[in-house]
């Protein structure tokens, strides 16, 4: 087929899609605003498109190179006088800025310097984040971001991603308009009620979407400039924040029932008008009693994907089907407990449930009774069924009441136990060592953040496993010296998929995520373990190698979209690997004309 070519946003190199694709008006320009559309009597935006230069250029984070403008670049950009007149590589720029990282000494300053640079100079920031990325990412990410939003209205300089709250109810098209970038590929949003473990932040959860899209660019190459953050600020019930003067936030309650519904349905249908059908929007730490209705409610007319539920299951059963080559036995073969029966711990189970059904062609019902959860309540239990929510009620299986997680771990007898509980601590010294009287190698996630809520520590389920424990968190562990030998943890967190998925996603084309794109995730993700990794008692692999990592997961779930008929992007390029490196963005200087 002849088809006219241009150049895809998102993707650094140029890559080549059908113009069949987008949606052009007269003269092949696209009217994304519907400004050419418009009637006299509508309003639209009065956008201007302008080139940068002098002081507006080094005040521009995307365009801004610091010391490292050359010569004729100062002199063609008006920038002589407003510059010393060293001239400095990006790589010394980089050395210059991870020494005066290294030198804080608290966390949430290394995560404000990390956010002052984003602000600045936002190539330098991408590649010192992409370059040292085992050292920079808890600064950005778990754990340090929860520190950063619990303290958020205090460090607030300036702002970062779009507020979207209440007192713009009937106007959220019109706030989107005001966002500065037009083409959106991702969009990462949250109410702020469940912040990692540390409950509902309200709109200081803002932090939250901001690092989840650096991962987008950093981990995953999506394009900066197609990354939205969003917080919608419906209120807030912590009264901490609604009494500190430091709030950023609506002083009232959160808005519940239907004047939840219909805000979260003004935002929905107002990002498909601006952005169109192809923007994905992952939700991002909603309270379960949203996060699944949203996720139904959404899943069939929008582009969706809830990281918690199906990002966290995917990278856990990625982790648990590499663990079997250090414990033996198939998926079937296991017994699985958790401890937290939310948005992770019944999502993780839900897809370890249907690839143990696609594996053995067993019903998933059947397939289901091999994975216990325990809420705060107890044991889940058909006995309970009645008064539980309605994602636990899959989970209810005939058994007695159990009470707590030691009696359920020695009722059970699991092989595996995932702790998604939010709440540090929990995995006991009985615990462990319960589970590990009757396992050689018990495998055991703890996958709560931050740091604090994690259930145990890598310490503790190496010394009471006596160093037999296959262990992986949710954020980061050094590791343990037990009986002369060293003992990796690896770090079970979603942070190994939605960059790499989302990649997939939008390369693609992806109208819909579909569970076998989920799937499709988790089995790039496993087979990037190597034989040296599983050596050193890891089940993912390093961070280091994650853009390599990310593009294998974007080539599986871009493959698996095509073949479920899902994807739009045509012609299926013919190495999705190769492509989906090519399509994504590095962080190295541009020279300007
Ligand atoms: N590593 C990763 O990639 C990810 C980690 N997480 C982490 O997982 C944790 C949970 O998240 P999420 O599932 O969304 O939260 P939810 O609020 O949806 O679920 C929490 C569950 O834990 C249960 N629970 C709470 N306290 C206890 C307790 N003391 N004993 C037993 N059960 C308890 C709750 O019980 P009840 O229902 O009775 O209230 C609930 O079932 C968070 O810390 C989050 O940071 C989340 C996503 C990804
Ligand atoms: C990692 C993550 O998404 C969480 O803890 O909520
Ligand atoms: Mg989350």
């Amino acid at each position: 087929m002849e088809s006219t070519m241009k150049e895809i946003r998102g993707c650094d190199a140029p890559c080549v899609l059908d113009m069949d694709d987008a949606a052009t008006v007269g003269g092949g320009v696209e009217d994304t605003y519907g400004e050419d559309r418009a009637t006299e009597e509508q309003l639209v935006t009065p956008w201007t498109v302008s080139v940068a230069s002098g002081y507006n250029l080094l005040r521009d984070p995307r365009y801004n190179k610091g010391l490292a403008f050359n010569e004729r670049e100062r002199e063609t950009h008006y920038l002589r006088g407003l510059l010393p007149p060293a001239i400095v590589s990006q790589e010394l720029q980089e050395r210059k800025i991870m020494h005066n990282i290294r030198q804080y000494q608290l966390p949430l300053q290394k995560y404000m310097a990390m956010m002052d640079l984003q602000e600045g100079n936002e190539r330098l920031f991408y590649k010192l984040l992409i370059d040292n990325v085992e050292e920079l990412l808890p600064v950005v990410y778990t754990p340090t971001v929860g520190e950063a939003c619990q303290k958020y209205g205090s460090i607030f300089s300036r702002p970062q991603g779009l507020y979207i709250s209440l007192k713009e109810k009937g106007k959220i098209l019109e706030v989107l308009k005001n966002w500065p970038e037009r083409s959106i590929q991702v969009i990462v949003v949250t109410d702020g009620e469940r912040i990692l473990g540390l409950g509902d932040l309200g709109c200081q959860g803002m932090g939250i979407p901001v690092g989840k899209l650096a991962l987008y660019t950093a981990l995953g190459g999506l394009r900066p400039s197609a990354c939205l953050p969003i917080t919608l600020d419906v209120g807030t019930n912590n009264e901490e924040l609604l009494n500190d003067e430091f709030y950023i936030g609506l002083r009232q309650k959160r808005a519940t029932g239907q004047e939840y519904a219909d805000f979260l349905h003004e935002f929905m249908t107002a990002v498909k008008q601006n952005y169109g059908e192809k923007v994905l929007i992952q939700f991002e730490d909603f309270a379960n009693h949203n996060a699944f209705e949203l996720l139904a409610r959404y899943g069939t007319t929008h582009l969706v994907f809830n990281d918690d539920i199906q990002g966290t299951a995917s990278v856990v059963l990625s982790g648990l089907v590499a663990a079997l080559k250090l414990v033996g036995g198939t998926l079937a073969e296991h017994t699985y407990l958790f401890l937290g029966a939310g948005e992770a711990g019944t999502g993780i189970a839900e897809l370890i449930a249907l690839e143990i059904s696609r594996q053995t062609k067993a019903p998933i019902e059947e397939c289901r009774k091999k994975i216990w959860l325990v809420d705060s309540k107890g044991l889940i239990v058909s006995s309970r069924k009645e008064s539980l929510q309605h994602f636990k009620k899959p989970w209810a299986h005939e058994h007695e009441l159990v009470g707590n997680l030691l009696d359920a771990v020695n009722t059970i007898k699991p092989s595996v136990l995932i702790g998604t509980s939010g709440k540090g601590q929990t995995f006991t010294q009985e615990v462990v060592e319960s589970i590990s009287s009757f396992n050689e190698r018990p495998i055991i996630l703890s996958l709560s953040n931050p740091t604090s809520q994690s259930e145990c520590t890598a310490e503790q389920a190496y010394t009471w496993s006596k160093g037999r424990a296959v262990f992986a968190t949710g954020s980061p562990f050094d590791p343990v010296e037990y009986d002369g030998k060293i003992h990796v943890p690896g770090q079970a967190n979603n942070a190994y998929i939605f960059p790499g998925f989302g990649l997939g996603v939008v390369m693609s084309g992806a109208i819909r995520v579909h569970d076998d794109m989920l799937l499709a995730a988790s089995e790039a993700l496993a087979q990037q373990v190597t034989q040296e990794n599983f050596d050193k008692g890891l089940i993912y692999p390093p961070f280091s190698n994650i853009r390599k990592i990310s593009a294998h997961i974007a080539a599986n779930v871009a493959a698996k979209a095509y073949e479920l008929g899902l994807a739009s992007r045509r012609p299926r390029p013919k190495d999705l690997v190769k492509y989906a490196e090519s399509c994504m963005y590095s962080p190295i200087y541009r020279n300007y004309r």
